[in-house]
């Protein structure tokens, strides 16, 4: 018997939205600003595998337990590039997060980065981390007069300068701006430009609807390039040995010729795909834990007399950050109910059939949808109850594995998850020491998607203890 793959088959077996239109497919209700909420929405009917057909463009999105648990299995499946992170190839190339898992430069740039993420790394950034906190706590002080702060925006300075700073040794001064830095500003915009454009993009008319949105695309890219280059050229000038850093560590790879040294244009792409993604999950991870803190007294309270015990009044050493242990489930809690990074592809690498019904052939994939993942039954009654202590040892122990994939799966799975872990609890027990925080009671989530989440237009009023 022939395996039928996901592309060919008869596709009723796996449903999709019911008005589906000849030649646009499925896209009465879409909304292009929020397409991942969209397909939760659609989710919510069509359970744990459904199918969106957009501009003949199919997707096949998978969130069961039981199916990313196969998903995950690194002998039956890998990374796969879905469109909206292809589209990003323009930004990063074949840097770590956009390579194509054959490209040489994908596992020479993993061997020669993967000593910056080690624990004795972290160590040496924690100094860092909590000078750039500091930045933070000096800008929020003088905005404890009742003045509301964004907090996705000032999430955002304190992350890109943790990255800049940490990995490149390169400060973007932002806590001195008024407003974001225009690094901040190219990124956002060539990431919802990716995101807007790619389905668009796949018919000649879409192309030329695009074209001036394009062209200012390109003026992004170009001026993040220059950044990027201004990085480099800064180090450069800095002497010939710079700091045991991310790029000292591509730069001296180049000079010493080492089997794993990679070229200019890559080392590029590298330092663009780290102050990137080394930044805008975070930012988005830390919001959404300051949503869920304001709106838990309970937890707040918890949290925050964790850090008083833990921390007193002394500087935190490297070692007691991961003491703060309740802190760290409000992080994880918040990252179960709102992954910043929402989705990922996964393609069948041999022909197969996932959970022993939907035929796969080689190159098949699908897009695991986190957020409803972090939704299946295996969390309860209620799963979108905001509850730290799901993430209790005993707990975690009684899930089955594989439940929990904020940070992706297997060999490309984020390189950055001990640095965001531990940038974002200390930037948390720094906040919950030195200030009450109180959200608007009016505000409600609301959602921004660019390919990552964050919450919009959250603010909080600060007060010093
Ligand atoms: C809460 C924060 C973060 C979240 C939720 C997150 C999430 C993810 C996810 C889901 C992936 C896999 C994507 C895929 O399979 O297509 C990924 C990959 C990656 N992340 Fe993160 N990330 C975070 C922080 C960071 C930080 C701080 C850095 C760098 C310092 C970083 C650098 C990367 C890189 C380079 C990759 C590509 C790895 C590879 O393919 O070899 N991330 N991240």
């Amino acid at each position: 018997m022939s395996v039928e793959s996901l592309r060919e088959r008869d596709t009723a077996a796996i449903p999709h939205p019911r008005w589906r239109l000849p030649v646009l497919g499925d896209v009465l209700g879409i909304n292009i600003r929020t397409p991942l909420q969209n397909s939760m929405e659609i989710g919510k009917t069509l359970g744990p595998i459904f199918e969106r057909d957009v501009l003949g463009n199919r997707f096949v999105f998978a969130s069961g337990a039981d199916m990313v648990a196969e998903l995950s299995d690194e002998s039956r499946f890998a990374k796969h590039l879905a469109p909206g992170v292809a589209s990003l190839r323009e930004l990063g190339g074949d840097g770590l997060f956009t390579a194509y898992n054959h490209e040489p430069n994908w596992s020479k740039a993993h061997n020669l980065l993967a000593p910056a993420f080690t624990k004795s790394a972290m160590r040496s950034y924690h100094r860092t981390m909590l000078d750039v906190a500091g930045e933070l706590t000096e800008y929020w002080d003088r905005r404890t007069d009742g003045t509301p702060v964004d907090v996705s925006s000032d999430m955002t300075k304190l992350t890109l300068e943790t990255i800049g700073r940490t990995g490149f040794s390169y400060s973007f001064d932002s806590f001195e701006r008024s407003r974001p830095h225009p690094f901040v500003q190219a990124m956002v915009g060539a990431l919802s430009h990716s995101q807007r454009t790619t389905f668009v993009k796949t018919s000649a008319l879409g192309r030329l609807l695009t074209r001036r949105a394009d062209r200012r695309n390109a003026r992004n890219l170009e001026y993040l390039a220059e950044v990027v280059d201004e990085v480099i050229r800064a180090r450069r000038g800095s002497g010939d040995t710079g700091p045991e850093d991310l790029l000292e560590l591509m730069l001296r790879a180049a000079r010493e010729d080492h089997p794993d040294k990679i070229d200019e244009l890559n080392i590029r792409h590298q330092v663009v795909t780290f102050l990137v993604a080394g930044h805008e999950t975070t930012s988005g991870a830390l919001s959404f834990a300051l949503y869920y803190l304001s709106r838990h007294p309970e937890v707040l309270a918890k949290a925050r007399a964790e850090v008083d015990e833990v921390w007193g009044q002394e500087t935190p050493e490297f070692e007691q950050i991961a003491k703060l242990r309740y802190v760290r489930r409000v992080l994880d809690e918040s990252l179960r109910l709102w992954p910043t990074a929402p989705a990922y592809g996964r393609e069948a690498t041999v022909d197969t059939t996932l959970v022993g019904k939907y035929p796969m052939k080689v190159g098949d994939w699908v897009l695991v949808l986190i957020p409803a993942l972090h939704r299946d039954p295996v969390w309860g009654d209620d799963p979108e109850a905001f509850d730290p202590d799901n993430f209790l040892p005993e707990r975690i122990r009684s899930r089955p594995a594989h439940v929990y994939k904020p940070f992706g799966t297997g060999e490309r799975a984020c390189i950055g998850r001990q640095f965001a872990v531990h940038e974002a609890v200390l930037v948390l027990g720094t906040i919950l020491r030195r200030y009450d925080i109180v959200g608007d009671p009016d505000y409600q989530l609301k959602i921004a998607e660019r390919l990552t989440l964050m919450p919009e237009g959250f603010t909080l009023q600060l007060r010093c203890r």
